[in-house]
């Protein structure tokens, strides 16, 4: 069978969105993972379906499947992408749009400076939203967030935040970011069993009260160039602990974003770029996948 997809990214962090409404799209994780493949597929951090939506409110369905074929709750880099890709396929003039993801409705906006503005949804801080297994943990308390000190294995103890931005995130103040550990702290993180879904790990170092620059390792990916939900957890951690201002710019390695967070509505602006498109035949890139050794 044969699929149109376009490449796009937001601040470099990648996709291949395919359009679920003009042509019939079975999305299976075998089927994202040889997509998201650097050398074998397209190559991705994420694959992107729209489709037609379940809910009354909404114009569009927002699926979301990470490089390891896990389908997530939401892509905040992901969603300015989509609203992009909505429109200049035609699929629809509404702007703003508003799209159903796992746990309810956001709303998509182009600007007129070719931005986009999402409203992120709902912003969960209690453990049991992640999940997140607190038992035996020690913790403190900085302003209105909790801090939960988690057990290195060489020794030590490495002291998170956590919230959901419908997806997982943990969130760690570093000095630096350019020397952080995230390749060795990000595995043991992202993995760690008391994150019952696994978990998105930003590295976050506070430039100014409206400035942050910061890292994530990609729960189902790895580091990525740039994480919107990423972004909004760093600030709405670092607003809580009393450490940023609304409205924060978030200096990633792939490009800035603008975070507002006004302790309820939770609102991301940044670029969204369209690569390219093409087609490809969905079943020869499989059977092709499959015959590598893994
Ligand atoms: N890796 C994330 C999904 C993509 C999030 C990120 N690309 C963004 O822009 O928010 C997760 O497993 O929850």
């Amino acid at each position: 069978m044969i699929w149109q997809f376009t490449k796009m990214h937001g601040a470099g962090n990648d996709f291949i969105v395919l359009d679920g409404v003009s042509q019939p799209i079975e999305m299976t994780p075998e089927r994202a993972r040889a997509l998201a493949h650097r050398q074998l597929g397209i190559g991705a951090d994420q694959i992107l379906l729209v489709e037609t939506p379940s809910h009354p409110e909404a114009d569009f369905r927002y699926r979301i499947f990470n490089a390891d074929g896990s389908e997530v709750e939401h892509c905040g880099n992901g969603s300015r992408c989509f609203v992009r890709f909505v429109h200049e396929q035609r699929l629809s003039r509404r702007n703003p749009l508003r799209a159903e993801i796992a746990t309810g409705l956001i709303t998509l906006e182009e600007k007129e400076d070719n931005s986009v503005t999402v409203d992120m949804g709902v912003t969960r801080f209690d453990p049991a939203a992640l999940p997140f297994d607190t038992e035996g943990l020690s913790h403190s308390q900085e302003h209105e967030e909790t801090l939960w000190n988690l057990p290195l294995p060489q020794g030590g103890m490495v002291t998170l935040s956590t919230l959901a931005i419908s997806n997982p995130h943990a969130v760690l103040l570093v000095d630096n970011i350019d020397t952080a550990p995230v390749a060795t702290l990000g595995p043991f993180i992202e993995s760690h069993p008391r994150f019952g879904n696994r978990v998105n790990v930003g590295f976050m170092q506070v430039v100014n009260r409206h400035h942050i620059r910061l890292r994530v390792y990609e729960r189902g990916v790895g580091e990525t160039l740039s994480c919107g939900t990423g972004a909004c957890a760093a600030v709405a951690t670092g607003i809580r602990r009393g450490l940023l201002d609304s409205p924060v710019t978030v200096q990633t390695r792939g490009g800035l974003l603008t975070i507002e967070w006004n302790g309820t509505q939770l609102k991301m602006t940044g670029p969204a770029t369209t690569v390219f498109s093409g087609q490809i035949d969905i079943d020869k890139l499989v059977k092709d996948f499959c015959l590598k050794d893994e």
